[in-house]
Parts: C-alpha cells; sequence; structure tokens
C-alpha cells in the first residue's frame, strides 16, 4: 500500500485485496483495545451481584458463544470487501440498508458518552488522590469531570478523524501497553482482595435475573456495530474472524472480571454491592499509582473510542449519501465531543446506562439475525459483487431499494424485544427478550424471502 493510498478513506467502496492493510495482529490489538475499556469493568461491576461463578461462566464461555455469530458478520464484510450497511443491502435493500447506518451511527455515537464519561468519573479519583480536587459526587466535582472527558473526548476525535490506518497504528501501541497496565492492574486487585471470599460471595435477592442480564449482555456486545467496516480491511478471512473473535473476547472479558472483582471486593467490606465500585484505577491512585491509572484510563478509553467512532462516521455516510468519508467524520468528532457531557445532565449514571443498553439491544439482535439468515440461510454464502455495490439497480435494489422481507422482519424482531423487555418483564425474566427477538425475526425472513427474487445464476454470483 502506497502512502497516499494508507491515508485514503473508502466510504462505501469496495475495498480490494490489493487496498487492505489490516493483519492477524492488527485485528487482534483493534478489538482487544475496544474490549478492554471503562464500560467493561463496569459491566462486569454489574454482573457481580449474580455472583463470581456466573461472572467467570459469562466471560469464558456465554462471552465467546455470543460472539461467534458478530464474527460470522465480520467474515461477510471481508469477503467482500465491505462495510457493515453495505452487508445489510441483500437482506434490506439497497435503499433499507440506510437503516442499517442511522442505527449504525446512532448507537456508535452513543457509546462514547458511556465510555468517557466513566474514565471521567475515574479521572476524578486520580485528579483527587493527585491534587486534593473533589471527586465525582462531591461538591465541586464539575470542572475535574469536565477537564476528564476533554482529555478522551478530544484525543479519541482527532484519531478517529486520521481515519482506518492511524486507528491501527494507535490500537497497536495501546494493546501492547493495555496488556502490561491490565497485568499491573489485574495483579494489584487480586492481591487486594481475598480470592476465596470473591468466590463464595452471594447476593441474597439480586436485583435482576440472569436473564435480564443476558439481554443487557446482547446490548452490550452486539452493538460493536464496525465489525464489517474494519473486517473489510482485513488481509485474511481468519484476521477477519478468528483475529477479531480472540481480541474482543480476551479484552472484555479480561476487564469484566477485573471490574466484578472490585465490585465484589468493596462489597465485602461495606455490605453494599455497586457496579460504581468496579473500578480499579481509584483503587491505584488511593496506592499511589496514579500514573498508572491515568494512562490505563486513557488507553482504554481512547482505543476502544475511536474504532466506535469510525464505525459512527461510517453509519452516517451509509444513511446520507451527499457525504464524503472525510465530512462524516467530522462531523462524529464535533457531535461526540458535545455528547460525552449528556450523563452529567442525569442523576444516576446506573439508569442512563442500562437505560441505554435496554434500547440499543433491541436494534441490533434482529438485524444481525437477517444478515446471517440472508447470507448463510438463504443465499447459501453467494452474493453479486457488482449488485452489492450498485446504488441503484440490481439484485439488491430490486424494484424500490427496499427488501419488504426484510424490513418486516427487522420490524417484528424490534417489536417482540420491546414489548418483552419494557412491557412483559415477568416473561421477559424468565425467556429474556433477545432469544425470542432472534428466533421469531430469523423465521420471520426464511419464510417471507422471496428466494427466485433475490437469487442470481451461478456465474454471476462469488461463493464463499
Ligand atoms: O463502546 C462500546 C461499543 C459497543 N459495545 C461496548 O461494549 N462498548
Amino acid at each position: 500500500m502506497s502512502n497516499s493510498d494508507a491515508h485514503k478513506e473508502y466510504g462505501l467502496s469496495k475495498i480490494a485485496p490489493h487496498e487492505r492493510s489490516y493483519g492477524f495482529v492488527d485485528t487482534v490489538w483493534l478489538w482487544f483495545g475496544s474490549g478492554v475499556n471503562t464500560g467493561s469493568w463496569f459491566f462486569g461491576g454489574m454482573a457481580a451481584a449474580l455472583g463470581m461463578m456466573f461472572v467467570l461462566q459469562y466471560s469464558v464461555l456465554w462471552l465467546p458463544l455470543m460472539m461467534i455469530p458478530w464474527a460470522a458478520v465480520a467474515y461477510i464484510g471481508y469477503r467482500y470487501g465491505a462495510s457493515t450497511a453495505v452487508v445489510a443491502r441483500p437482506s434490506l435493500g439497497t435503499k433499507g440498508s440506510r437503516l442499517t447506518g442511522i442505527a449504525q451511527f446512532l448507537v456508535l455515537i452513543g457509546w462514547p458518552s458511556v465510555n468517557s464519561f466513566i474514565a471521567a468519573i475515574s479521572l476524578s479519583h486520580v485528579f483527587g488522590a493527585a491534587f486534593d480536587w473533589p471527586v465525582f459526587g462531591q461538591p465541586g466535582s464539575t470542572g475535574p469531570m469536565v477537564l476528564g472527558i476533554l482529555l478522551t473526548a478530544v484525543a479519541q476525535g482527532v484519531i478517529a478523524f486520521l481515519g482506518h490506518e492511524a486507528i491501527r497504528y494507535l490500537e497497536r501501541i495501546a494493546g501492547f501497553l493495555l496488556l502490561v497496565l491490565g497485568g499491573w492492574v489485574t495483579y494489584i486487585v487480586l492481591s487486594k482482595w481475598n480470592l476465596e471470599q470473591i468466590m463464595a460471595f452471594q447476593v441474597q435477592n439480586p436485583t435482576h435475573s440472569v436473564a435480564f442480564f443476558i439481554d443487557l449482555a446482547f446490548g452490550f456486545s452486539w452493538t460493536w456495530a464496525q465489525v464489517a467496516d474494519f473486517s473489510r480491511f482485513a488481509k485474511t478471512g481468519r484476521a477477519a474472524t478468528v483475529g477479531s473473535w480472540l481480541g474482543l473476547n480476551i479484552g472484555q472479558g479480561w476487564f469484566m472480571l477485573i471490574g466484578a472483582i472490585g465490585t465484589i471486593g468493596v462489597a465485602l467490606q461495606t455490605g453494599s454491592i455497586d457496579p460504581n465500585n468496579s473500578d480499579p484505577s481509584s483503587t491505584l491512585a488511593t496506592l499511589g499509582l496514579g500514573m498508572v491509572s491515568f494512562l490505563v484510563l486513557i488507553f482504554a478509553t481512547v482505543s476502544t473510542n475511536v474504532s466506535v467512532l469510525y464505525g459512527s462516521g461510517m453509519g452516517l455516510l451509509s444513511a446520507f449519501k451527499g457525504l464524503t468519508p472525510k465530512k462524516a467524520l467530522a462531523i462524529i468528532v464535533v457531535l461526540q465531543l458535545a455528547l460525552c457531557f449528556v450523563p452529567m445532565a442525569f442523576d444516576s449514571f446506573l439508569h442512563y446506562f442500562e437505560t441505554f443498553l435496554g434500547v440499543i439491544g433491541g436494534l441490533f439482535i434482529p438485524l444481525w439475525t437477517i444478515i446471517l439468515m440472508d447470507y448463510f440461510g438463504v443465499r447459501g454464502k453467494r452474493l453479486s459483487d457488482a449488485d452489492l455495490f450498485a446504488e441503484a439497480g440490481g439484485a439488491y435494489y430490486g424494484s424500490t431499494g427496499w427488501n419488504a422481507a426484510g424490513i418486516t422482519s427487522l420490524v417484528l424482531g424490534f417489536a417482540v424485544y420491546f414489548v418483552l423487555a419494557h412491557v412483559f418483564k415477568d416473561v421477559a425474566a424468565q425467556t429474556t427478550a433477545s432469544i425470542p427477538a432472534i428466533l421469531v425475526s430469523g423465521l420471520a425472513y426464511a419464510l417471507l424471502v422471496k428466494k427466485p427474487a433475490v437469487a442470481l445464476s451461478a456465474s454471476f454470483e462469488r461463493g464463499a
């Protein structure tokens, strides 16, 4: 790849094999750096109420299993050099796939507000230990919170604007540093708390059921919507799928465990379980390791948010055709800076976070299901390159640009998720809202889609 190509942003165009620069190690670092974030330890803190055995089971078993379909979406992006929204064209129609762009834009512009806010809370403890400034929740903590948000929001904004190659380099450095710093944090957390007591800790009546947590987990993990925006740059199928899957599971699973241990450790001392205590960096800061803590917070947050913001930019570009890739990224950079301050307006951050997760999961659960059902079930892993990237006309445009089967199945999936998660909560506490939404949207698509209308002649298609 020449220098000028290295700085080129491709928008929605097909990424040809010679334009791809992400090897296996790059995808592992990218997703490891994304998975290691403040949201992951907060989420581990939320799971802690269900006991450490559950958190372990979730991190080493359920999370890796849940991420297999996500890695399958990465495969489609890699196979055709297509962004996330373009991958949705066969199932939703060329115009219908703009809905994916809108969802991706909204969800991924929302995540940095969560990640940066949690980082700012922790940074306020680092500043408190170093300069005696008020920490989050104390009178006068607005200034330290604003400074913490600005530090991450400006750094992530600049790197996301520079594009996918700048992100690749940042993730290499951040990934390595986070491995070292994360190891250090793990050592401190494990030596501070008694592991036997942590494992034995139980909450008599946890506020949430396992099923409720699984729903949050789908919202948490299936909203890495930028998956194909990056796998399209992968040089091999292994890098696109195994590399992304491995990096994400290690990063997210590991930091969830750290968050859960910290939360339970504090609960053993105080008797009250609160995910706000999941933050290992304030422990580090009070032990005089403020600089380590500062670096973990900045690298963990920025390395996540750069890929998230890049994906949000690609979503915006897919939704509004008049934009160029750089213009879309510039809009995102400015918008995220403002949105990172929104949680300050809420009285409870936990409430903001749970509401956010409860809404976003409902969007991507049926969407991934329909895309995978379409590619692996209906089309037998065969798509037409030419039609996939055609803006008008072709097999995926149909007569209107909308694939009615896909849109109907998507709406049904949303409806099932939202009705269960928000109206019939007692039922969802047993069945989850996510699994019925997956079943209904997948089945509806398989039944509604008209195979002859979407199948192409074998010579015109490219198989996997
Ligand atoms: O920032 C993000 C985006 C998706 N999922 C996460 O857990 N965090």
